[in-house]
C-alpha cells in the first residue's frame, strides 16, 4: 500500500530574513517555524518587533531577502495568485471605498477573489449578523465608526472561507463585545472549517484565552514558540502580591522594593491595594526583600502568591527591564 503523504503545514518559514533600507538591524531575522493546518497561533511582539513584516512576508505581499515561505506547500509570492486566494487577510488598515456600501465594498472583494456573489452572500450575511451589522449593510462605509470599519475587515477576510486568516490585531480599536465577537467567530471557524490562523494582539490576555500556542518575537527574532501554559510556568516567575499594613504605605513599599534585588530585575506594580513584585525565584528572594522593606518601618500585612499568567512571561521574556 503506498504510504499516506502528510499534509504540509499551514505555514513553513524557514530562515526569513528582511530589512528595509535605512534600517540597521533585520525587520525579520532568521525566522524559522511551521504552523500545523487547523492551530490557532498567537503572534506577539512590543511595538516595532517585527509583526507587521512577518505577516507581510507570510501573504506574498513583501518577498523576503533570504530564506523562504511555504502557505500549504506553495510559495505565497508566487504567480497565479492561487495562495494568496487560500488566505484571509485583516492588515492594520486596509482601504475601502468609503462612497460604496458595506454591501458594495463587500461585492468588489468577493469579486477580486473570484468569488461569486452567490457563493459569498451566505457568509456575508452570517457575519454581519454576529457582529450586529445587519443594518448597516447599504450604509455608505464613511459613516461607519472605527470599529465597525475594523469589523467589516474581518468580514471581507473570511469571504471565500479561506482555509488560513493572518490577522494584524483585528480586534485593535474595538469594545468588549466585539473583542468577544471575534474570539467566537474565529473558535467557530476553526471548529467547523478547521482554519488556521495567525492572529496577532497586544492584549496579551486574549491570545491566552484563545490561541493554542503563541510565537513571541523581539527585535525580529524568535524568542519563543509554545503554549501560553508552558509559557506562563517556565518564564512567568512567581508573582508575589504584598499588602502592607497602612494603605498609605503603599507607594513607600514600592519606592523600598526599587527595580533590581540581588542584582536581578524585579517588576513592581500596584494592584487593588497590594504591590505586585514579579521576577524569577520570587519565592526564594522574597524573604530577604521584605527584610529590607521592615528594615525600613514598613509593616507587611499579608503576602500571597498568584499564578503567572502569559503577561508575566512576555514580560519576563521581552520586557524593557529584564536581563539583556
Ligand atoms: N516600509 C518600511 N520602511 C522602513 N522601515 C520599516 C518599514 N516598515 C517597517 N519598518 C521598520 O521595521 C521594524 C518592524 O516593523 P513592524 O511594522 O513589522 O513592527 P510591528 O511588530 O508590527 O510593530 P507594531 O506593534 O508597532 O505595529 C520597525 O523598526 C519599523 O520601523
Amino acid at each position: 500500500m503506498p504510504e499516506a503523504v502528510p499534509a504540509p503545514p499551514a505555514i513553513r518559514a524557514r530562515d526569513l530574513v528582511k530589512r528595509y533600507r535605512g534600517m540597521e538591524r533585520d525587520a525579520v531575522h532568521q525566522l524559522s517555524f511551521d504552523v500545523e493546518q487547523g492551530a490557532v497561533i498567537g503572534l506577539l511582539g512590543a511595538n516595532g518587533a517585527g509583526k507587521t513584516t512577518l505577516t507581510k512576508l507570510l501573504c506574498g505581499v513583501t518577498t523576503p531577502d533570504r530564506g523562504s515561505v511555504r502557505i500549504f506547500g506553495a510559495d505565497p509570492a508566487g504567480r497565479g495568485g492561487l495562495v494568496k486566494r487560500a488566505i484571509g487577510v485583516v492588515h492594520q488598515s486596509g482601504p475601502f471605498d468609503m462612497m460604496l456600501s458595506v454591501l458594495d465594498n463587500l461585492r468588489i472583494a468577493a469579486a477580486f477573489k473570484g468569488l461569486r456573489w452567490r457563493e459569498a452572500q451566505g457568509t456575508v450575511t452570517d457575519a454581519l449578523g454576529a457582529f450586529g451589522l445587519e443594518k448597516k449593510a447599504s450604509q455608505l462605509v464613511f459613516t461607519l465608526s472605527g470599529g465597525e470599519l475594523r469589523r467589516l475587515q474581518l468580514i471581507r477576510a473570511l469571504l471565500g472561507t479561506p482555509p488560513l486568516l493572518i490577522l494584524d490585531e483585528p480586534s485593535a480599536g474595538l469594545d468588549v463585545t466585539g473583542r468577544r465577537q471575534v474570539w467566537t467567530m474565529l473558535g467557530d471557524l476553526r471548529r467547523r472549517h478547521g482554519t488556521t490562523v495567525l492572529w496577532t494582539s497586544h492584549y496579551v490576555e486574549e491570545l491566552e484565552r484563545n490561541c493554542r500556542q503563541v510565537l513571541i518575537i523581539d527585535a525580529g527574532r524568535l524568542v519563543e514558540f509554545a503554549s501560553p501554559r508552558a509559557l506562563a510556568e517556565r518564564f512567568g516567575g512567581q508573582v508575589a502580591l504584598v499588602r502592607p499594613l497602612s494603605a498609605g504605605d503603599t507607594e513607600r513599599l514600592v519606592g523600598a522594593l526599587g527595580t533590581r534585588h540581588d542584582g536581578r530585575p524585579l517588576r513592581v506594580a500596584v494592584s487593588d491595594g497590594r504591590v505586585e513584585i514579579a521576577g524569577r525565584d520570587m519565592r526564594s528572594r522574597l524573604p530577604s526583600l521584605l527584610t529590607r522593606v521592615t528594615e525600613l518601618g514598613i509593616g507587611i500585612d499579608t503576602v500571597e502568591y498568584r499564578t503567572p499568567s502569559l503577561e508575566d512571561a512576555f514580560l519576563e521574556l521581552v520586557g524593557a527591564d529584564r536581563d539583556r
